[in-house]
């Protein structure tokens, strides 16, 4: 299975929001990183076929998306970032619903409700109402109505936001285990949730898909440019003029700083092993990770 995607230009008026993106796809894991308004959802909204590109072309396994129409998302199972729930439904009628939309006959949609829910940890629950769900088991019955069908192809925007640590590591083995022979492609604002189970990461950045790239790959793309430095408080100012400078640590009159720079910032600076969500300074200038 193969997901190729050609010069794909989304605008809205006049904001280029997707700008001439081209990548292939194969099974795994796939994080699509960036920071508001990169064109994350739009990209995504295009795969999952609910928003026709302006421009460019999605093909699986050869075949043009539109000529593909109904077999195409047949395949597709899609988490949206804002997943509009029937609060007044319990979760297993939600399922019920969303099977029914999506053509799965009844017997077999019993068997694949009592496997989801399981898988997703939501069993005890299949008789409670949604509106009585925190947003954790909203998103986690969110990623059920998607694995329903068993699709080929699963795209999830943000399937962690506001999930808490400990649901977010319990996403990360569901993840993994559901993973198998889809191509999954994930968005996210927090490295650590495709640090261990991303096949490739996809940077985009102003619309622009700006890096495809193995984890591994990138972080040896970051070795010898992240710095950790002390500095004294009124140097700061300069240190963020010259540099992309991270998360600042205050220690008394001093400030502790992780940065980025091609060469030694200051003659004490200490050369970081780099860290994946050290792609945030990277390519955004800007910070990532839990507390974001
Ligand atoms: N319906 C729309 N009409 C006009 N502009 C839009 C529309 N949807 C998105 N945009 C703009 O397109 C750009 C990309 O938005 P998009 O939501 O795809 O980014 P994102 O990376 O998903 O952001 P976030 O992380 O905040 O969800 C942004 O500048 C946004 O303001």
């Amino acid at each position: 299975m193969k997901l190729t995607i050609s010069g794909l230009t989304r605008s809205y008026k006049h904001k280029l929001a997707v700008d001439d993106v081209t990548a292939e796809l194969t099974p795994g894991v796939y994080g699509l990183i960036g920071p508001n308004g990169a064109g994350k959802t739009t990209l995504m909204r295009m795969l999952a076929d609910v928003l026709l590109p302006s421009k460019g072309q999605i093909c699986m396994n050869g075949e043009d998306i539109r000529t593909l129409d109904d077999r195409y998302r047949d395949q597709i199972g899609y988490l949206p970032q804002d997943c509009g729930f029937y609060s007044h439904f319990t979760a297993e009628r939600f399922l019920r619903y969303m099977a029914s939309l999506k053509g799965i006959k009844k017997v077999e949609a019993e068997a694949q409700i009592g496997e989801l829910l399981q898988l997703v940890n939501l069993s005890g629950e299949r008789k409670q109402r949604i509106g009585r769900f925190s947003g954790g088991m909203k998103r986690r019955l969110g990623i059920a109505q998607a694995l329903l069908g068993d699709p080929k192809l699963l795209i999830l925007d943000e399937p962690t936001a506001g999930l808490d640590p400990k649901e977010r590591v319990r996403f990360r083995n569901l993840l993994s285990d559901i993973s198998g022979e889809r191509i999954v492609i994930l968005s996210t604002h927090i490295i650590t949730d495709i640090e261990y189970i991303a096949k490739e990461v996809l940077v985009l950045r102003q619309g622009k898909l700006v890096k495809q790239a193995k984890p591994d790959l990138i972080l040896k793309e970051l070795e010898g440019k992240v710095w950790h430095v002390t500095v004294s408080s009124e140097k700061v100012d300069e240190l963020e003029r010259h540099y992309t400078v991270g998360n600042l640590l205050r220690r008394g009159t001093e400030i502790e700083a992780r940065l980025i720079s091609d060469q030694q910032p200051t003659a004490d600076a200490a050369l970081q092993s780099p860290r994946l969500e050290d792609i945030y300074l990277y390519y955004f200038g800007e910070t990532g990770g839990d507390d974001r």
